[in-house]
């Protein structure tokens, strides 16, 4: 479908629908209706409470007819089974598959993109025989010792999702290991790191799908020569994960190496390789195919052709509401769970990279706005910090709330008379309601104006497979919100320019011929001043 988003009848519709959104601050708006306990999605393991968005049954049979005009599931199947999405029309292009479902899709006997799912099963056995040989202790560092502890060295991609669902699942670690992350060139987050780890017990896995990223490189380099000034042998301790072909493909120097495919964008490489083997060493491999289960169940039901039964389409289309029709530029996601505390730094990126595009598949200036900025921290800390503004302040941010029935470690004790995960639930609903509903006061000061609109993910409890079902259904969500505007939300041109800049000032620096001649070069000496 060429013709521009804004231009259909549906998004017409929209725009008139959107001038008088349902009020959540009316009399009545929210209790009494049954309103609660209908506005509710299930998907795999999880639901989403959405009474507290501004639409009604209207804006809801209008978001279905968006959804079929612009085919949002056909074509999130056709992904699913190996359409070139990745690409942009009559331009250059990286022209590829979107293949990251079929990194989970090992649980039926018919997986929607075989080849890919054959190669991913292939690289989950290699990983599942060397988790073994580690266990076993077959496989020891140099010094003889056997293996604890996991280093992840990656940036963007190759850290974010990993580090995000490996945080998330730390209670479910097996007793005795630990993974660590280095992401950052600034030399400290390296030093940091390697400094708190007993390195002959240590795994250092260097994760780069490129295999060219300066980061990443400058930090293996970093790690290699601290086991070199220990006396320990490199070769026997790093592990590469890797694009096919990179230049990083050289099994001399590294113990083991697992493979990633160019069908699998950075950001949605959590589920293969870049993932699961920090995940399958600290887990093991049942919790890691339950994880991945939890992926594989989410990208099915992203197939549902309802909106309403659709837990990623709701949400994506929820997104567009709230961007394109109401207007509200930013989200806030906000898990009521420490565990989740990195998940809106994946969603960041994976949001932001994915949909923060002004050019259309097409080549042409998108007609409206696209991807909105999304940010992020647990609940309860963020009430002591930002919801003032949420409340308050003159900018409107949605929310999508995260939690859970229960907690992960089962530990809990009740103080006052409620236990602390009665408390984390009852303080998550309770801003909700204040958001939505509002409040009057004589005082102007005191007063909440409300209908700032939020929705509740709801899981049982942080397992590997919800984590699987929340990661999948992020993913599918940003896929589907590009399909609306009509983006490709795999490639990530804007991150070029500041790389060639960089580069260009590194060779004045190695040169020492930085006369000022550049605007770079000029900053640079402003800088070193
Ligand atoms: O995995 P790598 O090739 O090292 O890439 C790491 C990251 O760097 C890039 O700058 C991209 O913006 C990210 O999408 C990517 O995840």
């Amino acid at each position: 479908m060429k013709t521009k988003p804004t231009e259909t009848t549906i998004w017409q519709k929209l725009i008139r629908l959107a001038e008088k959104p349902y009020d959540l601050t009316a009399p009545g708006a929210l209790s009494g209706s049954g309103r609660i306990g209908t506005m509710v999605c299930r998907s795999a393991g999880l639901r989403l409470l959405y009474a507290m968005q501004r639409v009604d049954e209207q804006v809801l049979t209008a978001f279905q007819e968006l959804a079929d005009g612009f085919d949002l599931v056909g074509r999130f199947q056709e992904m699913r089974g190996g359409a070139v999405l990745n690409r942009i029309d009559g331009w250059p292009s990286e022209n590829r598959q979107v293949l990251h479902t079929a990194s989970r899709d090992l649980f039926s006997e018919n997986p929607l993109a075989p080849a890919a799912t054959a190669q991913a099963k292939r690289e989950l056995t290699q990983l599942e025989r060397f988790i073994w040989e580690v266990d076993e202790r077959h496989l020891l560092g140099s010094t003889g010792k056997p293996f604890t502890t996991m280093v992840n060295i990656g940036i963007g991609g190759s850290d974010l999702g990993p580090r995000a669902v490996n945080e998330a699942l730390r209670a479910y670690y097996r007793p005795g290991r630990q993974v660590r992350f280095v992401a950052n060139v600034d030399p400290d987050d390296a030093s940091a790191v390697l400094a708190s780890v007993d390195l002959s017990e240590t795994l250092v896995t260097i994760v780069s799908k490129s295999g060219t990223t300066l980061e990443t490189l400058t930090n293996e380099e970093l790690a290699r020569s601290a086991y070199r000034s220990g006396g320990l042998d490199p070769a026997r301790h790093f592990l590469a994960v890797t694009g096919v072909g990179s230049p990083m493909e050289d099994p001399q120097r590294y113990l083991r190496s697992f493979a990633m495919f160019d069908y699998i964008g950075g950001r949605y490489s959590t589920t293969s390789m870049v993932g699961c083997v920090t995940l399958g060493f600290a887990l093991g491999m049942e919790h890691l195919y339950a994880f991945l289960r939890g992926a594989a169940e989410m990208d099915e039901a992203a197939g549902h052709p309802a909106v309403r039964d659709n837990l990623p389409l709701l949400l994506a289309l929820f997104g567009i509401w709230n961007r394109n029709f109401l207007g509200y530029p930013t989200l806030a996601i906000l898990p009521y769970s420490q565990a989740l505390h990195r998940f809106p730094a994946h969603l960041q990126q994976c949001d932001m990279e994915s949909n923060g595009k002004s050019i259309t598949r097409f080549g042409e200036p998108v007609s409206a706005a696209t991807g909105p900025i999304v940010w992020g921290e647990p609940g309860t800390n963020g009430q002591h910090a930002f919801y003032q503004l949420l409340h308050q302040g003159t900018e409107i941010v949605p929310v999508e709330f995260i939690g859970f029935r229960e907690n992960q470690y089962g530990q809990d004790l009740p103080v006052d008379g409620t236990s602390s995960q009665q408390k984390l639930i009852a303080n998550l609903l309770a801003q909700a309601v204040a958001l939505a509903s509002g409040r009057d006061h004589d005082n102007p000061n005191r007063r909440f104006a409300g209908n700032r609109p939020s929705s509740i993910i709801v899981g049982n409890r942080l397992d590997p497979r919800t984590m699987g079902n929340l990661l999948a259904l992020y993913e599918a969500k940003i896929v589907m919100q590009g399909f609306v505007w009509q983006i490709n939300s795999f490639d990530q041109e804007g991150v070029q320019l500041g790389k060639q800049l960089a580069t260009e000032l590194l060779d004045l620096l190695k040169s020492g011929t930085n006369n000022g001649s550049t605007i770079g070069g000029e900053l640079l000496r402003e800088f070193e001043k």
